[in-house]
């Protein structure tokens, strides 16, 4: 088992990274202030709503915890705010590339575009890439349980932003009740954009069919995959198209995907080949930080080396959305922290 220092110690890729649930304490309040909505808790009382317990029963349970902070963030202001919030919490726990992701529908509430919420965040991930060793870059999400006709105003989006930060396509939400088929002219759309697309799926149990559909309709990456543990042969073909799994094991046992640590597939699907990464998925939902989940893989699996958490995370580097050039200057800096923190 690693100690906690050498945890720190370890530059990180952050791949699968929500917005709206990993806002601290402090911005929250700032955004609340900005907003003029006295929400008139206590610092617990904040954190005790906004973060998910760990009797949270399913996915839906869990979801149901971002309509405390969504009312924050309805304007330019608080949306570039929250970004930069986000990626300082990452350049804390030695993140050097970030995706962080949002679903703009949820910010018009009052009189933003969809086309503003975006160049908020993504001005806000560029004021932190200043002021932090990070680069951190946007993904838009839709949301499984939007109407369609809302879904269908997102990929025009990506003609609009010309920013090199938003880099790709997400579907997030209810997958319990709307699998991936639904979604297929949908992804259609962002295809022919040759937008880079990561899809939430296999979170819930039975969903493994959903990575199948997933990757069918053009995903490179998914979100937890963790159902792709039922599908043994299926993961030789995740391992032939170096699709990356994105992990996030607080979350996962929080949303019920799994409920006993034997039956968390990290580990087996790590050994096996399948190109498995760490992420927090949500910081304040999930009361979470990613040294905290290396911590947790640490724990469970005391073989889990520092070699090994340098793989996951050149499998995250490859599985970026990112250029060859960009992936190559990132390989070349992990491989010689790593070699520094080995010695
Ligand atoms: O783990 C998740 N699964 C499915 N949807 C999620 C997860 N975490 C966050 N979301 C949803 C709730 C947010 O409001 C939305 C956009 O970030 O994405
Ligand atoms: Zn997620």
């Amino acid at each position: 088992m690693l100690r906690p220092e050498t945890i720190a110690q370890m530059p990180k890729v952050e791949l699968h990274c929500h917005l709206d649930g990993s806002l601290s304490l402090s911005c929250i309040k700032t955004l609340a202030k900005n907003a003029k909505i006295n929400l008139n808790l206590t610092d617990e009382e904040i954190l005790e709503k906004a973060q998910a317990p760990e009797n949270t029963r399913n996915l839906l349970e869990y979801l149901a915890r971002f309509d405390f902070v969504l009312p924050l963030l309805q304007s330019y202001t608080n949306l570039e705010l929250a970004a930069y919030d986000v990626a300082r919490q990452a350049a804390l726990d030695n993140i050097r590339y970030i995706e962080i992701r949002f679903a703009p529908e949820q910010h018009l509430l009052q009189n933003l575009t969809l086309e503003e919420a975006v160049e908020a965040v993504v001005a806000g991930l560029s004021r932190a890439e200043e002021d932090f060793d990070i680069i951190a870059n946007a993904l838009i999400c839709g949301l499984r349980q939007s109407t369609l006709e809302k879904l269908e105003k997102l990929p025009p989006i990506f003609d609009h932003i010309n920013d090199s930060h938003l880099v790709g396509f997400d579907l997030a939400g209810d997958e319990l009740n709307y699998p991936q088929q639904k979604f297929s002219g949908l992804l259609a759309q962002v295809n022919t954009r040759n937008v880079h697309i990561t899809l939430h799926a296999g979170e819930c149990p039975h969903c493994e069919q959903n990575i199948v559909d997933s990757v069918n309709m053009g995903a490179t990456r998914i979100g937890h995959g963790i159902m792709s543990k039922n599908i043994p042969d299926y993961q030789e073909i995740l391992i032939s198209k170096k699709i990356v799994l994105e992990m996030a094991p607080s979350s996962n046992f929080q949303t019920k995907s799994v409920t006993r640590i034997e039956d968390y597939p990290f580990k087996q699907l790590y050994d096996k080949g399948v190109h498995v990464t760490l992420n927090t998925d949500n910081r304040t939902v999930s009361n979470t930080t990613l040294q905290k989940e290396y911590g947790k893989i640490s724990t469970w699996y005391p073989d889990f080396g520092i070699e090994d958490f340098e793989q996951i995370n050149h499998y995250a580097i490859d599985g970026a959305f990112i250029d060859a050039v960009e992936k190559e200057a990132l390989h070349f800096k992990f491989n010689d922290e790593y070699k520094k923190i080995s010695d």
